[in-house]
């Protein structure tokens, strides 16, 4: 039995529930009130937790598998092993000071408070630089502490921005790239190969959203020439259309940002009745 913890709510649930139900892996019968759900496979379940919890939950094997980010499993110092990113929940920790404040480096804050709710990280960051500072751990709100007296500056969650610049803070440091990631307990990698299928699966979901697959008709004189915009790509797949022996049918799979151009040239070349589909799953 394979248990797979994802976040119960917040902004990396919804991704998440829809990467494993595009992997093949529909949570069933889910909800924000629930701890568990069943998939189709018998063999796995999910298991609902807090973002912040899921690296430990894995660690200790109270689940097999977990989705998170991977501030959290730093901040945590994990023992996990990371299988794969997942390329969504991107977001930076940012060590960000009052807009009309003189300091523009983090070594200039030797002696100061800083807040954060990621003691460890902010702790390593500036302990690798050789700088002194008192920690102030809060747990939410972060962007007030400056402003209260509290610290004279805050280590913290960015991504738009837009917290920042509405609470007058200006950003003199990235300190840590956060994005979320599939990972596993170690024992259980080696007990069970079913881990290596859920990540596989996850793999050929993320592989597939940057690609589409173009489909043809091609006179036969105007292959060549279709060929030619179509270098360096997989195939083209190249078959007879049974009601027409001059026409062809051309396939190949060709990457999402260069499809615009790559269908003008088509056309340019001869090709026409031009379909493009998105791919639900590549494996390689
Ligand atoms: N704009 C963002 N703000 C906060 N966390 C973000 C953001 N973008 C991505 N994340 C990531 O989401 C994870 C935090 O998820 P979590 O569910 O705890 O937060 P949340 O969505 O803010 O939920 P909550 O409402 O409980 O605060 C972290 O790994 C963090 O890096
Ligand atoms: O750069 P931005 O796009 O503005 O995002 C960053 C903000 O989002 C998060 O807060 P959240 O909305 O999760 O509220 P919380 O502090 O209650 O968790 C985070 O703690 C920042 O405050
Ligand atoms: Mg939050």
């Amino acid at each position: 039995m394979i248990r797979i913890a994802i976040p119960n709510k917040g902004r990396l649930h919804d991704p998440t529930v829809s990467l494993f139900r595009e992997a093949g892996l529909p949570v069933l019968e889910g909800g924000t009130r629930k701890l568990f759900a069943k998939t189709t496979d018998p063999e796995i379940t999910f298991l609902f937790a807090r973002a912040a919890d899921i690296p430990e939950y894995v660690q200790d094997g109270a689940a097999d598998v977990g989705v998170t980010g991977l501030d959290l499993i730093h901040e945590t110092k994990s023992d996990v092993e990371v299988l794969l990113d997942l390329n969504f929940g991107g977001a930076n920790l940012v060590l960000a000071v009052p807009e009309e404040s003189k300091i523009s480096s983090a070594s200039e804050l030797n002696g100061m408070r800083v807040a954060t709710e990621f003691p460890n990280i902010t702790e390593e960051y500036f302990r690798e630089k050789g700088v002194d500072i008192e920690i102030i751990k809060v747990s939410g709100a972060c962007e007030m502490t400056p402003h209260v007296g509290i610290a004279d500056a805050i280590v913290d969650i960015s991504s738009s921005g837009t917290t920042l610049v509405t609470n007058h803070l200006k950003m003199i440091d990235k300190v840590f790239s956060s994005s979320v990631q599939l990972i596993a307990n170690n024992k259980s990698m080696q007990k069970d190969g079913k881990i290596e299928q859920i990540k596989t699966a996850m793999e050929s979901v993320l592989r597939a959203k940057g690609k589409r697959y173009l489909m043809m008709n091609v006179p036969e004189e105007h292959l060549a020439e279709v060929k030619r915009v179509l270098p360096g790509m997989a195939g083209p797949t190249v078959m007879k259309v049974e009601s027409d022996s001059s026409m062809l049918a051309v396939h190949a799979v060709v990457e999402s940002d260069r499809i615009f151009a790559t269908v003008g040239k088509l056309k340019k070349a001869g090709a026409r009745d031009v379909l493009v589909v998105p791919i639900e799953r590549m494996m390689p």
